[in-house]
């Protein structure tokens, strides 16, 4: 609700409408409230927040007067100009960028444009409140567009005059004391641009000394390519770090570069960096890093930041075109000779150069992280438990690159301890002779797999089973199908031959158990697809498998879980010939087809399969069951 201040006796008439007082969203209050009290303790980052927002509003300033005819041109060289008054205690930050229209302040400096972004916060800042976590508070801060109420940190009062480059936009002056309201007034800059003055609070008087703000800039805008001075002393670096030669970058600049664009908290490093500078087809340079934690939406398909410059101007700020989907976790800057300036966010989509891009970056990453698993395995490993769920995505988009991107996969096996993971090329080193394809079962955990009845046999035979328990494993499995010109076989799958293929020892046991295969046919009927003596059991009287070409449970499950229509493929009933149960079953089954424990007998044959997999069809009726078998027994022992 917007609220008319009382027309004043001084106030001009007509051209110049009176200040307006207007209310914080009220999810800024909160916010507000989290930035002043939560990070107190590295409040020093509020100047690199602001720092940040002028670099970008020089970044559009550029851009605009690149692409648009009808703006109102840029007042000197582009700068962001610092002055210091102790006496007064203000700081006044200024830049000659883009500027705000009215309309522009109000949505941005008193709304958060982030749906979500409180929630995330608030159910953070808690623990790291609790965990006195300030720095990653602080990180929170940068990521959720909210770096501007950073200067209530340090502020009783902010003003911010600002100007707009757009045609007839009229100056505009904000002021807030950062407490539930805020007031918007004609202003009077003559150019476009913005300053921003902080009335500091008392205890806040360090940041109006010269030397303590040049720490500052220092420490997180060296890199800030545009001159940022001080009481008139250009105090930062301005190298656009990508342009220079790989060798001349120190791992520290790195880290100060990836906090630059990531809004990372003091100290933050990435896990790993990518810088390269392309010639052909196409020319550009990219300075990429995979960060230490995955952000809160890495899940969100559609949210990838890396920055997009065409001749050192920014034309987006969150580019989804020069990475695929699956390698959006990467963070940093691509910049290219070869893009036109005056492309829009459609035209990107069509852009060839743009393609060309994207290909090379893909090509440079994935080898560039096959080097480092080699080279720095432990590294490459926290790379893989972080964003190792995205990237394994790649191999069902990425057809022409799915070899590459299996090669980066890891995954648990059976033989493998349980924080541990394997590469597939590890797997099939460690395969022994006899072994001709590559085993894996899915399902939702690894305890689960662990107890399948369906590894029984490998594990007797050595042979290794890669457990996989993602659900994007699914997809993965099916569209790698092999690797290294091994097949992938699901070992919940169709009929296993563990390259000892006896014919005559298995003719011989399904003829054992013949009785007992058709006796618990009979009793399940269309239950089952088919019931057939197993050769993969060893310990577990029964199993199910899915008909070679079905689903499989795991991925009806994720089927089921993405709303998808995904009815229950029949499975085969599997029964191990070695088994007392099914031996006796058979034995009964043989001399009387119609003997009283044979349909309950298989009935919870069929039950006990269904649950090693998880699957609890009608606990009423296994229970009815297990009841009638007790009876049975306890009634034989009695009797005996
Ligand atoms: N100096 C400035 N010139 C022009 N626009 C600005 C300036 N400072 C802030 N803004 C506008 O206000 C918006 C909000 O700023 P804020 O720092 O809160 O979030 P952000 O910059 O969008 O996100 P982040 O802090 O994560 O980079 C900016 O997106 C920008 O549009």
């Amino acid at each position: 609700m917007t609220q008319e201040a009382p027309p004043t006796p001084e106030a001009p008439p007509a051209a110049s409408p009176p200040a307006v007082e207007m209310p914080f969203q009220a999810e800024v209050q909160q916010v507000l409230s989290l930035v002043i009290n939560s990070l107190y303790a590295n409040q020093e980052v509020f100047l690199r927040e602001l720092v940040s927002n002028a670099s970008d509003a020089l970044d559009k300033a550029r851009f605009l007067g690149l692409t648009r005819k009808d703006v109102t041109e840029q007042e000197g060289e582009p700068a962001i100009s610092i002055q210091l008054d102790d006496e007064a205690r203000t700081i006044v930050i200024e830049d000659n960028g883009v500027g705000m229209t009215r309309d522009e302040v109000v949505q941005n400096l008193g709304t958060i444009a982030k749906s979500g972004s409180l929630e995330f916060l608030k159910s953070h800042a808690e623990a790291l409140r609790a965990s006195q976590d300030k720095d990653g508070a602080v990180k929170l801060i940068g990521q959720f567009g909210v770096g501007f109420y950073a200067a209530f940190m340090v502020a009783a009062r902010v003003d911010v005059e600002t100007r707009s480059m757009l045609p007839e936009a009229e100056p505009v002056l904000w002021r807030s004391g950062g407490s539930g309201t805020f007031t918007v007034a004609t202003g009077e800059r003559a150019h476009p641009g913005t300053k921003i003055t902080l009335h500091l609070k008392e205890d806040a008087r360090e940041y109006t000394k010269a030397y303590r703000i040049k720490e500052i800039i220092r420490k997180y805008s060296d890199f800030v390519h545009f001159p940022i001075s001080v009481n008139g002393e250009v105090s930062n670096r301005k190298a656009a770090l990508w342009s220079l030669p790989k060798s001349q970058v120190t791992e520290e600049q790195h880290a100060e570069f990836f906090r630059h664009v990531t809004g990372g908290y003091e100290g933050e490093k990435p896990l790993w960096h990518l810088h390269v500078s392309i010639d052909a087809p196409v020319q550009f340079q990219a300075l990429l890093y995979v960060p230490e934690k995955a952000p809160p939406d890495l899940f969100q398909r559609d949210r990838r930041a890396i920055r997009l410059y065409a001749k050192r101007v920014l034309i987006v700020e969150d580019c989804d075109k020069v990475a695929p989907i699956y390698l959006r976790f990467l963070r940093g800057v691509v910049d290219s000779e070869d893009l036109s300036l005056n492309v829009s966010r459609e035209m990107l989509q069509e852009d060839k150069a743009l393609k060309q891009i994207e290909t090379q970056i893909t090509k440079q990453v994935l080898k560039g992280l096959k080097e480092l698993s080699e080279s720095e395995p432990e590294t490459y490993k926290k790379v893989w438990n972080e964003f190792g769920k995205v990237l394994k995505e790649g191999v069902s988009v990425d057809w022409k690159n799915k070899d590459a991107i299996a090669d980066l996969c890891r995954f648990g096996s059976m033989n493998t301890p349980e924080a541990e993971l394997i590469s597939l090329k590890q797997y099939v080193a460690a395969m022994p002779e006899s072994q001709k394809e590559i085993y894996y079962l899915t399902g939702t955990s690894r305890r689960g797999l662990e107890k399948s009845p369906h590894i029984e046999a490998f594990k007797k035979r050595g042979y290794d089973v890669l457990f996989m328990t993602e659900p994007v494993d699914e997809w993965v499995v099916q569209t790698l199908n092999e690797y290294e010109k091994r097949r992938l076989r699901s070992i919940a799958h169709g009929d296993i031959d563990l390259g000892e293929k006896d014919e005559k020892a298995d003719e011989k046991a399904n003829e054992q158990i013949k009785s007992a295969v058709s006796a618990v046919k009979a009793t399940l009927g269309e239950r089952v697809k088919d019931v057939r003596a197993s050769r993969r059991l060893t310990d577990s009287a029964s199993c199910l498998v899915a008909a070679e070409g079905d689903l499989g449970v795991n991925m009806e499950r994720i089927m089921r879980m993405m709303g998808e229509d995904a009815p229950q493929a029949k499975r085969i009933l599997e029964l191990n010939p070695e088994s007392p149960i099914v031996k006796n079953l058979s034995a009964l089954a043989e001399k009387d087809p119609s003997a009283e424990p044979i349909k309950l007998w298989s009935e919870l044959l069929y039950e006990q399969a269904l649950l090693a997999e998880g699957v609890v069809v009608d606990p009423a009726k296994l229970v009815q069951h297990i009841q009638d078998l007790l009876v049975q027994a306890s009634n034989a022992a009695v009797a005996r």
